[in-house]
């Protein structure tokens, strides 16, 4: 089977413009959800992937490896390895567009072994716009952000409705969550009026 993939994106797209409210180059973006399995603090054996807005609508991310990622002895599992792409295309999506989307298609290509104890530097892009469709595509770099590529993924994400994540999703964790932004809102709100009353 060839490496050769089809034309990307494989529809004529718009540009995609970050959002006015966009973060700036340089924000670490946090956790958006405790409970998430790619970036949250409290799942133990999560990735807790981290993601730094890079400039020209970029975001780069990182996860280190651990013994809990193995698929063959010593060796990250392929399914974790899409799991930490997802998790830094979705974040680019969610922070640089602000629109809720999830993913429809994700493409990965496994070129190296990714070894437990390593990190992976997934540099993100976002790609274009159709209509609903936006089009991103990632590079994880082994152990250095300019390291050799171990993996490559291109995804579709979808924008839905906020009530896609209220009709499938579960109601606690929902709410949940909003109390954590509201928290994190109000303190950021309560630094702003230290800083500049
Ligand atoms: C900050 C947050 C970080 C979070 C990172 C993690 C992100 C995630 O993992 S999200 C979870 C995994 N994804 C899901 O659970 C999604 C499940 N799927 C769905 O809900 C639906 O199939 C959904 C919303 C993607 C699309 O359904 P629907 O809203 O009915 O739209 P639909 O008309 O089918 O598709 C919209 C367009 O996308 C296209 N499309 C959808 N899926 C695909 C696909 N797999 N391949 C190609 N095209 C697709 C359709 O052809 C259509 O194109 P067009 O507008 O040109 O006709």
């Amino acid at each position: 089977m060839s490496r050769v993939s089809q034309p990307w994106p494989p529809v004529p797209v718009e540009p995609a413009e970050a959002h006015p409210k966009a973060p700036p180059a340089g924000t670490e973006l946090g956790v958006h959800f405790g409970e998430c399995f790619g970036c949250g603090d409290e799942v133990e054996s999560g990735l807790h992937l981290r993601s730094r807005v890079g400039e020209g609508q970029t975001v780069h991310s990182k996860f280190t490896v651990t013994a809990a990622h193995q698929g063959a002895p010593g060796l990250a599992h392929g399914g974790l390895l899409a799991c930490a792409f997802d998790e830094a295309l979705g974040s680019t999506v969610g922070n640089l567009l602000r629109r809720p989307a999830v993913t429809g298609k994700l493409e990965t290509d496994f070129r190296r072994p990714v070894p437990v104890g390593s990190t992976l530097y997934i540099a993100t892009r976002l790609d274009g716009i159709a209509g609903r469709k936006i089009y991103v595509s990632a590079d994880g770099h082994l152990d250095a952000e300019d390291g050799p590529i171990a993996v490559s993924a291109r995804a579709l994400f979808v924008v839905v409705g906020f009530e896609h994540f209220s009709n499938h999703g579960d109601p606690q964790a929902l709410e949940k969550l909003a109390a954590a932004h509201e928290k994190a809102k109000r303190a950021r709100e309560q630094r702003e009026w230290e800083i500049n009353p």
